[in-house]
């Protein structure tokens, strides 16, 4: 939880529409505050591990909806649960799913990643754990990642489950890592330490800790102070035009594909075995 000492009126407005927007009434799915030199910290909240179901990609969608509208300088995209920032796809969503939920659920996953790369604030990342798959896309999706080094991971691991990645996702980690690194990267699903993933571009900078992170995220987001923001956003969003166009234009048949690597039942059945292994290990942990 960070202190703040002042939160404007407008910032207070946007916290309360904020968790109105959570499907969990007694506990929203992220916390929203904005410091009085107007960056936003959205920490995502949902325990244990803040895997990616639909109300909490809609969540942050909107939360950012909100910051744009209420011009904020800028967003840190963290988490509350210690070591993980997030464990990607929720994947009780993909198994054994109910049709119009999966689509539902694709399509909260393609709104949230058009957002947050198609933003017109700052947005970065303080990532201080495991970050894998889609959380990994989430990361990419951003103009900025800091993540502290130890034990936490980041990476696209697509591959080692069985999934060829889809083409947008190769392509957002293309622009970012280059077609070198992520041929090497997709192809082996490495999951990158933090020294590691600033060597190939995966991460921007390596912080010592959670705090160190999130400063160097408030760091960057001051570089801009001195650009006015309309010019920031018209050069950033023409940079990225292509990707977005591509996606729009293709937006369909991502969905078809995606419906349909999930509802193979090939891969349910290797979702079966992967699920069990995750419960397991708890199992063998307490034992
Ligand atoms: C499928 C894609 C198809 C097409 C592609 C198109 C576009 C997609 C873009 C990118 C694709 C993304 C796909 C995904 O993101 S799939 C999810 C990938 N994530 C993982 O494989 C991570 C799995 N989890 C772990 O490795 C560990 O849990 C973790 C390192 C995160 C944390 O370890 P820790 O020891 O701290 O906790 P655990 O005891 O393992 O877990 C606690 C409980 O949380 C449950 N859990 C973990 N991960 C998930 C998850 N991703 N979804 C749902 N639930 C998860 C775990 O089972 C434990 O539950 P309980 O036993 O407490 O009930």
């Amino acid at each position: 939880m960070f202190h703040l000492r002042k939160v404007s009126r407008d910032v207070a407005r946007v916290a309360v529409k904020t968790r109105r927007l959570s499907s969990a009434p007694e506990r929203s799915l992220v916390d929203l505050s904005v410091d009085k030199e107007g960056i936003a910290i959205v920490q995502m909240q949902r325990a244990p591990v803040n895997s990616l179901n639909i109300e909490l990609m809609r969540t942050i969608c909107d939360s950012v909806s909100d910051l744009e509208k209420d011009k904020c300088k800028g967003m840190i995209l963290t988490s509350a649960s210690p070591n993980i920032f997030s464990a990607g796809m929720d994947l009780m969503e993909l198994h054994n799913p109910d049709m119009k939920r999966l689509e539902e659920f694709s399509k909260s996953m393609f709104d949230l990643v058009l957002k947050l790369f198609g933003s017109k604030i700052v947005t970065t990342a303080a990532i201080d754990g495991y970050s894998g798959a889609g959380a990994c896309v989430v990361a990419l999706a951003l103009d900025y990642r800091s993540m502290t080094a130890g034990k936490a991971r980041i990476g696209l691991n697509d591959t080692a489950v069985g999934i060829p990645p889809a083409k947008w996702v190769a392509d957002l980690m293309t622009r970012t890592m280059g077609q070198r690194n992520t041929e090497l990267a997709l192809t082996s699903s490495f999951m990158f330490p933090a020294e590691r993933a600033l060597q190939v571009g995966l991460v921007d900078e390596v912080a010592k800790d959670k705090e160190d992170a999130v400063e160097r995220c408030k760091k960057f987001i001051k570089l801009y102070d001195n650009i006015l923001p309309a010019v920031r956003t018209h050069t950033k969003l023409s940079l990225r035009q292509d990707f977005i166009v591509e996606f729009e234009k293709n937006r369909e048949q991502y969905l078809k594909d995606f419906m349909n690597t999930i509802t193979n039942p090939a891969f349910q059945n290797g979702l079966d075995i992967y699920i069990s292994s995750l419960k397991q290990k708890k199992v063998k942990a307490a034992a």
